[in-house]
């Protein structure tokens, strides 16, 4: 069941217009990540769907209802959302739980409870995400938004921060997750919608993305002589064969291969400098943002 709907919302901010036509559904429980180039219209959808901005045309709807409606079933961690640095953590917590009728404590399971008397200017950047995250669904929300929770954190944050989202999801809570990293889109997201110049350019789960693109692996090498590319062509594996100066690219499925190497042993043909890449979704993002 969808529980977020966005059908043909369109933004502008004066004569810039920030979100042309944007469509996508939400399910239950999923973690949806909102990818694509700076400007290209996320954080204007998310606060949308947050029920913050009023689309100038299309609906959006939370749970059936206007975003405005539902708005303590809707958590949200804003890229700008700074606290005061002087404020202790427990103080963050017990002035948002002030506006909830049942607050939630997240702390615990968030790791902050050794913090709470850390001043917020003092934490790591990975504790003042979490810390954005407590504060976020410390109303029990149905859906989280999340805009670029790991932009700034090193490495171990940034994965430290993906198994707490994971947490959440467990938790029962619905996840929009704005992000600029394909590696946290690929580990996370169920699906992913990728935006470029105020729309939606491409829909649909990371891997069905990345093999759209031209398939999931691609062999590299220096034959030895020259190749029967159309024989080559019509493997079943093989969905691409080009050159690259005098190396060969074949793009294809996960079995290309040992496809790829029985074709040449066959033909006693020997690979040089022989290569394997998996097409990841960095690939597929730059080839559906157009190079961006
Ligand atoms: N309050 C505003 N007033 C005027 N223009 C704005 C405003 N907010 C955003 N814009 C413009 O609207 C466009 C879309 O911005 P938006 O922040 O939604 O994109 P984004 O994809 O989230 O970008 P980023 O990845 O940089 O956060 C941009 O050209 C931006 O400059």
């Amino acid at each position: 069941m969808a529980i977020i709907e966005v059908r043909d919302v369109g933004k502008r901010y004066g004569p810039r217009v920030a979100v042309d036509s944007v469509s996508f559904d939400v399910a239950e429980g999923e973690i949806f990540g909102v990818l694509g180039p700076n400007g290209a219209g996320k954080t204007t959808t998310v606060e949308c769907v947050a029920g913050l901005r009023t689309p100038d045309r299309g609906e959006v709807s939370v749970l059936g209802r206007r975003p405005a409606d539902v708005r303590a079933a809707i958590g949200v961690q804003l890229q700008a959302s700074e606290l005061p640095e002087r404020i202790r953590v427990s103080e963050a917590l017990e002035l948002f739980s002030s506006f909830y009728p049942n607050p939630v404590d997240w702390s615990e399971r968030l790791g902050l409870t050794s913090h709470l008397r850390s001043e917020f200017g003092r934490l790591s950047g990975g504790l003042k995400q979490r810390l954005s995250i407590a504060l976020a669904l410390i109303g029990s929300p149905k859906v989280a938004i999340l805009d670029e929770l790991t932009t700034g954190l090193d490495p171990q944050a940034r994965r430290d921060t993906w198994s707490v989202i994971e947490d959440v999801r467990a938790a029962g809570v619905t996840i929009l997750l704005v992000t600029h990293f394909m590696e946290e889109a690929e580990r996370l997201c169920d699906r992913v919608a990728v935006f470029r110049e105020g729309r939606v350019v491409a829909l649909d789960t990371p891997s069905a993305l990345v093999s759209k693109v031209g398939g999931a692996t691609r062999v590299r090498f220096v034959p030895s002589a020259a190749l029967d590319v159309p024989a080559l062509e019509r493997l079943p594996e093989v969905s691409s064969v080009t050159s690259e100066g005098d190396q060969v690219v074949v793009s294809g499925s996960e079995d290309l291969l040992h496809a790829v190497t029985s074709f040449l042993a066959r033909r006693q043909v020997v690979a040089h400098r022989l290569r394997v890449d998996q097409v990841s979704l960095d690939d597929a993002y730059v080839e559906l943002t157009g190079g961006s």
